[in-house]
């Protein structure tokens, strides 16, 4: 199933635009969205793309994100979800076809809501689209289908299910689980390149910040209201006169704004949360591969524990911040006009001090003890990597060999944070009985009711505020040190400069024939960062289109770097490298890294825990067509995977990876190979990928790169 025809949809397809117009299209969407001021150059469209050609459009939609630095992500949905994605999908672009002719046309999604889609016109006008439903227009021509075959193994079943129902649509989801959406692509910003100020605004987080703020001045406010009236009339001996109806009514103006506060708490949290997220994850892609790796395993699984909390307790603080200081400055003016003021006042100032410099005890304290964490954490991770290895190779009498001394000196520091945690809690009782203590005078010499009633109001809220301070102090502290162990990954997210960026400016023609130079390098050098001589030292050569060259070489020699150089895993120090005549710069790695494909080494390469189809075709384009899924299935059985496709009971559906269906060593490296042979790569480079293959298996292996690989070069040892 691929896209919604003008019969579907019918509202649509005389408000989308025109396949000549797309980049006008793009353009204005990122711009009404706010996602992008005004882009670097102007967006042309590919002279080969063609608007039936979905793998050009989504190739050319992608060089346009890079252009306008957003993010163009295709998406398909399932029978089930596609009423779900409709409402979701904004800002967004879905290519529709006329019922009869070749004609496609592109459905501008500026806006949804559950019921109404705002388009944009191709005048730039803005027109509300009534969607029903996305899943009766996309599907209708199916219903009948499945009510026959409803009817006919449910029998008299099949009418009490009401069409539409939940159980309905589950019904037909498993019938007919090939039903799809596809065709839509999501515009979204790129989380890194967000500035603060365009992300307050897009969001409109300063009035919600606002608002909240206002809700816990009038809950300060109230409180300090009920404990006057009630130390001026209660404490005072008046009868009730309605000043009791007046204190009852304070008492239930706290629940709305205790409500509303809640509420406006919980969604600023949901909103910042989720930028957080996002920026972290956008960040991680743009870690350099070789820092990642040195840190190992351990210390990112830390990192990514630590930045759950660092989310939550930076919520938390940030929210108890807003009441703590409404209420630090309220607490001693209500003080002052009470029975003890100045001793009172002096009381709580010094607390409060009292109180910040324990928090930057807890502060150092956290930071020790959580180093010692982290290097548990790792060494954990390292023992359960290695596991095998260790039952395999190592003597048992040294499997928990220094674990004792480790986690005593664990204990050993988590116990000033313990003291530092215990203190904090204690600090604002002690100054609720001294503080009463200093009163005491004030009640023995007589002091008016209304003024003890201020002051013990005074006392109270003092008390909840400084155990607000406490609290915040911890929270405070454990979020700065979890956000230095993940500071690194947050500024990863606005590094452009890393090999993983990906700005790029050229769509490059499909090759012209053999003989063509697809590679061109002179004098490229290549020292590893911690190393002190060059692996490559003025390396020079060409490759030219057809080529099948064999690279062999000592071990330790400079191949598999060559290669992750070709391939834009990694930037030569000095020297040119060109890609049909441009450089990686210009062209941008997005382009370069499509134009050469690298299969890593069999160590360095990942089987993804997703359906078998995902791992095949993540190089090309995911969600996949039924082409694409048809030729994944084509190239698996080239390199003899079709009695394991046979065996599996899903198919390309069936999910492989650590927890999924487990594959051999000989069927990983098939799975790898086919991966890079379905990204249609002018270049492809295989990393000793044959070592696991029998010889039977070789040939078909070998036959089947040769006549798919447009260029190639094998990495292999003598
Ligand atoms: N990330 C790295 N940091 C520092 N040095 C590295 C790094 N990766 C590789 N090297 C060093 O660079 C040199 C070349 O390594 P490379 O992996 O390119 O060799 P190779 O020819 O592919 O070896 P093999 O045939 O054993 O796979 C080696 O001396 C290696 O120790």
């Amino acid at each position: 199933m691929t896209a919604l025809t003008a019969q579907e949809f019918p509202e649509a397809f005389s408000t989308a635009w025109p396949f000549e117009r797309l980049s006008d299209a793009v353009l204005l969407l990122a711009r009404r969205t706010g996602f992008v001021a005004e882009p670097r150059e102007a967006l042309a469209l590919d002279r080969q793309m063609a608007p039936q050609d979905i793998a050009g459009i989504h190739r050319w939609f992608q060089y346009a994100a890079d252009a306008l630095q957003v993010e163009m992500q295709l998406v398909s949905s399932r029978y089930e979800d596609v009423d779900g994605l409709a409402s979701r999908c904004a800002p967004a672009i879905i290519r529709l076809k006329a019922p009869t002719a070749d004609e496609y046309r592109f459905l501008v999604i500026l806006r949804t809501d559950p019921k109404h889609f705002t388009v944009l016109l191709p005048d730039g006008r803005e027109q509300s689209l009534p969607v029903p439903s996305l899943r009766a227009a996309r599907f209708a021509a199916f219903e009948e289908e499945i009510d026959t075959w409803l009817a006919k193994h449910l029998g008299p079943l099949a009418a009490r299910v009401e069409r539409g129902s939940q159980e309905a649509v589950r019904l037909r989801a498993e019938f007919r689980s090939d039903l799809t959406l596809t065709n839509c692509w999501l515009l979204r910003p790129v989380p890194g390149r967000t500035s603060l100020k365009t992300l307050l605004k897009r969001e409109r987080i300063l009035p919600k910040l606002g608002a909240l703020l206002a809700v816990h001045g009038a809950m300060a406010l109230v409180a300090v209201l009920m404990w006057m009236n009630l130390g001026t009339n209660a404490l005072a001996g008046h009868k009730p006169d309605g000043w009791h109806v007046a204190w009852g009514l304070l008492v239930l103006l706290q629940v709305p704004l205790m409500s509303r506060g809640e509420f406006l708490q919980s969604l600023l949290g949901l909103l910042l949360g989720r930028q957080f997220k996002q920026h972290l994850l956008h960040g991680a892609f743009r870690m350099d591969p070789d820092v990642v790796r040195q840190q190992g395993s351990g210390a990112l699984l830390s990192a990514v524990f630590e930045s759950e909390s660092m989310e939550m307790l930076a919520l938390e603080t940030g929210f108890q911040a807003f009441a703590m200081i409404i209420n630090l400055v309220l607490v001693p003016l209500v003080l002052m006009a009470g029975a003890a003021p100045m001793a009172q006042v002096g009381l709580f100032l010094g607390f409060a001090v009292f109180i910040v410099a324990l928090g930057g005890w807890h502060l150092r304290a956290r930071e020790r003890w959580t180093r010692a964490r982290q290097s548990l954490t790792q060494d954990l991770v390292e023992k359960l990597s290695g596991q095998r290895t260790r039952l395999a190779q190592q003597p048992r009498s040294l499997w928990h060999a220094g674990e004792d001394a480790q986690l005593a000196s664990y204990a050993r520091l988590s116990r000033p944070m313990d003291a530092a945690r215990l203190w904090l809690v204690y600090a604002a009782r002690a100054w609720f009985v001294l503080a009463l203590a200093v009163l005491g005078p004030a009640l023995v010499s007589g002091a008016s009711p209304g003024l003890v009633a201020t002051s013990v109001g005074g006392l109270l809220l003092g008390w909840g505020t400084l155990q607000q301070l406490g609290q915040g102090g911890l929270t405070a502290g454990s979020a700065v040190v979890a956000w230095r162990s993940i500071a690194s990954l947050f500024r990863a997210a606005r590094n452009e400069q890393t090999s993983t960026g990906e700005r790029g400016g050229i769509i490059l023609d499909k090759p012209s024939g053999t003989g063509e130079v697809v590679v061109q390098a002179r004098d490229l050098v290549f020292r590893h960062p911690s190393r002190v001589r060059p692996v490559l030292d003025g390396c020079s050569f060409k490759i030219l289109a057809g080529d099948r060259i064999l690279l062999q070489g000592a071990s330790g020699g400079g191949k598999t770097t060559l290669a992750a150089l070709l391939a834009g895993l990694r930037r030569q120090d000095s020297g040119l490298l060109l890609l049909r005549g441009v450089d990686r710069a210009t062209l941008g790695d997005r382009e370069f890294r499509e134009r050469i494909v690298l299969v890593p080494q069999f160590h360095e390469n990942h089987i993804f825990a997703a359906s078998l189809g995902f791992n095949l075709l993540m190089g090309r384009r995911w969600p996949a067509d039924p082409a694409d899924l048809a030729e994944a299935r084509t190239v698996c059985e080239e390199l003899g995977l079709g009695p394991l496709l046979e065996r599996m009971p899903g198919g390309l559906n069936e999910m492989v990876g650590d927890a999924g269906w487990q594959l051999s060593h000989g069927e990983k490296s098939r799975v790898f190979l086919a991966r890079a042979l379905l990204q249609d790569a002018d270049v492809i480079i295989l990393d000793e990928s044959f070592a696991a293959l029998d010889p039977d298996t070789l040939g078909k292996v070998m036959a089947c790169v040769d006549a798919r690989a447009r260029t190639l070069m094998l990495i292999a040892h003598p």
